[in-house]
C-alpha cells in the first residue's frame, strides 16, 4: 500500500525477502501500521498465485484499518479485491495444483492439533506422506492397466492367449493388493490420533470416579459430593496425557439395585460409554475389596459379568474392559491398612506388569499413590496406540487417518481382487476393474470426483487459511 501521492515511494520488495514498511491508507495518507511485507511471485506461493503477505500488528484497529483500506481499493476501481472465504487459500492450492486433498486435510488437522502427537501425524500428512503412498500405487495401476488394454488391442482373439498375457500382471497386482491389505490393518491408529482414544471411568457408586475425572483433569469438571448417584449423564473430558490426545469419560456408578429411572438411564450410559471406549478405568472403593475372596461379587463389576462370576481379577477386568482389559483403580487408601491389600491383590494377580490386569492403590484425596498411577495410565495409552505398530517400519508408514480414506482404499482393494478373478474372467473386465480400482485412489487424493468432497473439507477450515 505505498502511497502513490506524497509518501516517496520505497521500491518494491525484493521476492521472498522480509521488508519493514510502513503502510498507509489510499484515502487520506494516514499511518496504519508499521508491517512486515512479503512479496511472493507464483508459483512459488502457498497458493501457487502472486501473493502478496503483510504482517501486521493483531490489534482490531489495526486489522480493520488494513483490511479497509484495501477494500477500498476495490471501491476506486483499482483493483478486484473482497475478502477471502473460510479455506480459500487453500482450495486455490488444490486447484492450483500445490497440495492434493490428503494434504489439505492434513494442514486442516495440523491447526486443530491439541497434542503432539496429533501435530506429528498432521505433518507428515500435510507433508505429502499419503499423497505419495496413493499416488504411487495408482502409478503402478496406470502401467498394468496399459499392459492390459495393449493386448486388448493388439493381442490375439483366442481367449487363452489373452489369459497368458494378463498371467504377466497379476503378480503386480496381488503385490499392490498386499500392500493395501497391510496399509488398512493399522488397526485405526491414525484415526484414534486424530479423535483421540476413548477411557471410560466406571465403577459402583461413590467409588470416587468424578474425584478421577477431576484429578486427571487438573480442574473441577465433574461434580464430586458424598451423595452416592451423583453423576448421572456421562460428563467429557479432553486431555493431554503426554502428548496423546485423550477423551475421558466420567460416568454414573452402577449398582444392581437402581430404580430411579433416571439413574437406571445414567447407568446404561455409563455401560455404553464402557463400550465405546479403547481403556476402561475400574475405580473402586478399597475398603470394598478388603478382606474379599471373589472380586467379581464387588458392587458395579456384577453388571459387566454375563456368565458366572469369577473369582480372578483377570477375568474380572477382562469383563469390564473387554479385550484391552482395564486399569483398575484402588480408592480411598486413607481409610484401609494399605498394605495388607496390596498383598491381597498380589495374590489375585494383578500387577503383573505387561498384562491386562494393572492396579493402583490410591488415595484421590491425599494424592498417595496417585503419581504411579498416572504413570501407568500413561503407558497403557501408549500401548493402546503402539498396538499395530511396534515395529519400526510400521511406526513409519504413512497411516490412514479419515474414514474416507478407508472406504475408497477397501472398495480399491475390492476391485483389484475382481480384476484377478476366477480363469476366464475376460480381459476387458479385467480392464474395467482396474480402471475402477485406480478411480477410487484418485477419489482420495482428488484426482477424480472431486466435487462431492470438497465443500466437507474445507468447511472447517478458518479465515485467511
Ligand atoms: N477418604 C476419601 N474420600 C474420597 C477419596 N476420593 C474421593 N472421596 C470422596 O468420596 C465421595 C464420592 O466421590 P465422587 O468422586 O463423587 O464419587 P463418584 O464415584 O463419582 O460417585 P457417583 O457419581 O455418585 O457414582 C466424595 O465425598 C469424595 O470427596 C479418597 O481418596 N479418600
Ligand atoms: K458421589
Ligand atoms: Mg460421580
Amino acid at each position: 500500500m505505498d502511497s502513490h501521492s506524497g509518501h516517496s515511494s520505497a521500491p518494491f520488495p525484493a521476492p521472498r525477502m522480509a521488508s519493514l514498511r510502513k503502510l498507509y491508507s489510499p484515502v487520506g495518507q494516514e499511518a496504519l501500521d508499521q508491517a512486515i511485507v512479503l512479496w511472493l511471485p507464483g508459483p512459488r506461493s502457498f497458493t501457487g498465485e502472486d501473493t502478496v503477505e503483510l504482517h501486521c500488528h493483531g490489534s482490531r484497529a489495526v486489522v480493520q484499518g488494513v483490511t479497509e483500506a484495501l477494500l477500498a481499493l476495490d471501491k476506486g476501481g483499482k483493483a478486484r479485491v473482497r475478502l477471502a472465504e473460510p479455506g480459500e487459500f487453500t482450495e486455490r492450492a488444490f486447484a492450483n495444483g500445490r497440495m492434493d486433498l490428503t494434504e489439505v486435510e492434513g494442514l486442516a488437522d495440523l491447526i486443530a492439533a491439541d497434542t503432539a502427537a496429533q501435530r506429528k501425524q498432521a505433518l507428515k500428512q500435510m507433508g505429502g506422506a499419503l499423497r505419495q503412498t496413493y499416488e504411487g500405487w495408482r502409478e503402478e495401476l496406470k502401467v498394468c492397466l496399459a499392459h492390459t488394454e495393449a493386448v486388448i488391442d493388439f493381442g490375439d482373439d483366442e481367449l487363452d492367449v489373452d489369459e497368458a498375457a494378463y498371467d504377466a500382471i497379476r503378480p503386480r497386482v496381488r503385490r499392490l493388493s498386499e500392500e493395501m491389505r497391510r496399509h488398512l490393518a493399522d488397526g485405526g491408529r491414525g484415526e484414534v490420533i486424530r479423535a483421540g482414544i476413548r477411557v471410560a471411568i466406571v465403577g459402583p457408586p461413590n467409588a470416587g470416579k468424578s474425584t478421577m475425572l477431576n484429578t486427571l483433569a487438573r480442574r473441577p469438571a465433574a461434580i464430586v459430593s458424598p451423595a452416592a448417584g451423583t453423576t448421572r449423564d456421562v460428563v467429557e473430558v479432553q486431555l493431554d496425557v503426554g502428548g496423546l490426545p485423550v477423551l475421558v469419560s466420567d460416568t454414573a456408578g452402577i449398582r444392581e439395585a437402581a430404580r430411579d429411572p433416571v439413574e437406571q438411564e445414567g447407568i446404561r450410559r455409563a455401560r455404553e460409554a464402557a463400550g465405546r471406549a479403547q481403556l476402561t478405568v475400574l475405580v473402586l472403593d478399597a475398603a470394598e475389596v478388603l478382606g474379599r475372596e471373589a472380586f467379581a461379587s464387588l458392587a458395579g463389576v456384577g453388571p459387566f459379568l454375563k456368565d458366572a462370576p469369577p473369582e480372578d481379577l483377570e477375568t474380572v477386568l477382562r469383563a469390564v474392559g473387554g479385550d484391552a482389559g482395564a486399569l483398575l483403580v484402588l480408592n480411598k487408601r486413607d481409610t484401609v491398612e494399605g498394605e495388607h491389600l496390596l498383598e491381597q491383590l498380589r495374590c489375585a494377580g494383578a500387577g503383573k506388569g505387561g498384562t491386562s490386569t494393572a492396579a493402583y492403590l490410591v488415595s484421590l484425596s491425599t494424592g498417595e499413590g496417585v503419581e504411579e498411577m498416572l504413570a501407568g495410565l500413561q503407558a497403557r495409552l501408549e500401548e493402546v496406540f503402539d498396538k499395530d505398530g511396534t515395529d519400526d517400519e510400521r511406526a513409519e508408514a504413512p497411516v490412514i487417518t479419515r474414514a474416507r480414506h478407508r472406504v475408497h482404499v477397501e472398495r480399491c482393494l475390492e476391485a483389484l481382487t475382481a480384476s484377478m478373478g476366477e480363469q476366464g474372467l475376460g480381459l476387458d473386465v479385467a480392464a474395467e476393474e482396474l480402471r475402477i480400482a485406480s478411480t477410487e485412489l484418485g477419489r482420495i487424493t482428488g484426482a477424480v470426483d472431486v466435487e462431492e468432497v470438497l465443500d466437507v473439507i474445507f468447511r472447517d477450515f478458518c479465515i485467511g487459511k
